[in-house]
């Protein structure tokens, strides 16, 4: 079956005849054109068009699987009414904004607009063969800028350097940077997602990096924290209890297992060592077009495991004035239980 087909049962099954699509990750999933944010597509049970503009008159003729019409609105409206007209059309609840959506109201009057929540997601949430060997691409690249980079995490750099180094590497390998590199050093490491600044890296610290590469719109991300010198005994103690926590739901992972109750694992673990409070989010997320996609793990998620879903693992704690520890390893979820597709290496404190 293909992702339109899949589409086409959800759509039914959520009542609708007819899918405006907006999210940009979703436009590219169904229509296969790869500047989502400036497209559309208008799903129905027996067509599918992608609305974009002339600047992408070329691109979206090589890229797109469905037919285009090229155009900006209020033209685009225009065009779709003669599909939409009449119709129960779905809009996405959870991406059109309030504005977009009176465009929409004005310009099919005769159509009942409808919020969906997840239908193209859904289809995304399971990855295909195809989409595998980009996030492994990815993951390739992301490995080795951080094997060529991590030699130079010296005290007297600053963490801009190490970010500017790491989106170097990555883009002279074929990949962009799949978000603004995290490099959070000494206290800083205190904030989950302390953007890279111009702070020196000190002695003795503790230097948590969050990267990730994208190769033909898949992502990739993992994170480590390093040792600069000889970190103290405190920093060392919290290292530990994430790596424990990071590689114990790491070993969990298998199909069938409850999203919930990974995240309620590592938890636990942390909360041993009298860590819970400092662990300040969840234990991690789905990969693929976004970098934050479905499943959620955390504590409540309804989503179980599945053969080809790919996530993160990602337990971390944050002590205000102190500093922090995140260890995040990219995991494919196997038919027997699980591949770990990051492989740089980890820190033995
Ligand atoms: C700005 S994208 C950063 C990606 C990073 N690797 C990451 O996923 N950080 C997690 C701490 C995170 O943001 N988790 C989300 C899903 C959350 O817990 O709400």
């Amino acid at each position: 079956m293909t992702a339109l087909d899949q589409l086409r049962s959800a759509m039914r099954r959520a009542g609708v005849d007819a899918l405006w699509i907006s999210d940009p990750a979703n436009v590219r999933a169904i229509s296969g054109f790869s500047s989502g944010k400036d497209g559309k597509v208008l799903v129905t049970a027996h067509g599918a068009t992608l609305y974009t503009d002339a600047r992408y008159t070329v691109q979206a003729s090589e890229e797109a699987t469905v037919p285009q019409f090229i155009a900006r609105p209020p033209e685009t409206y225009v065009h779709a009414r003669d599909a939409a007209g009449g119709l129960r059309v779905g809009f996405e609840a959870d991406h059109l904004t309030v504005a977009l959506l009176d465009d929409l109201r004005d310009h099919w009057p005769d159509a009942s607009l409808v919020p969906v929540r997840g239908l193209v997601h859904g289809l995304r949430v399971t990855k295909t063969a195809r989409e595998l060997d980009a996030i492994r691409a990815a993951q390739r690249i992301a490995d080795a800028a951080f094997a060529q980079v991590r030699p130079t995490i010296r005290p007297g750099v600053t963490e801009l350097d190490v970010a500017l180094e790491l989106e170097l590497a990555m883009r002279r390998a074929g990949a962009q940077s799949a978000f603004e590199i995290i490099v959070a050093s000494g206290p800083n490491g205190a904030k989950p997602h302390g953007v890279a600044s111009s702070r020196v890296i000190g002695d003795d610290e503790l230097v948590t990096v969050d990267m990730g590469a994208r190769v033909d719109g898949y992502h990739s991300d993992m994170t480590r924290t390093v040792a600069v010198g000889e970190p103290s005994a405190e920093l060392r103690r919290l290292y530990r209890a994430v790596l424990e926590a990071e590689q114990a739901a790491v070993a969990a992972v298998r199909p069938g297992m409850r999203a919930a109750d990974l995240d309620r694992l590592a938890r636990d673990l942390l909360t041993g060592h009298g860590l819970g409070e400092y662990f300040a989010h969840s234990l991690g997320h789905g990969v693929g077009l976004d970098v934050h996609e479905a499943p959620g793990l955390r504590a409540t998620s309804e989503e179980v495991l599945e053969p080809g879903m790919v996530i993160t693992i990602e337990p971390g704690v944050y002590v205000p004035g102190v500093g922090g520890v995140r260890i995040e390893d990219l995991v494919l979820v196997t038919e027997t239980g699980s591949e770990v597709l990051s492989l740089a290496e980890k820190e033995q404190l």
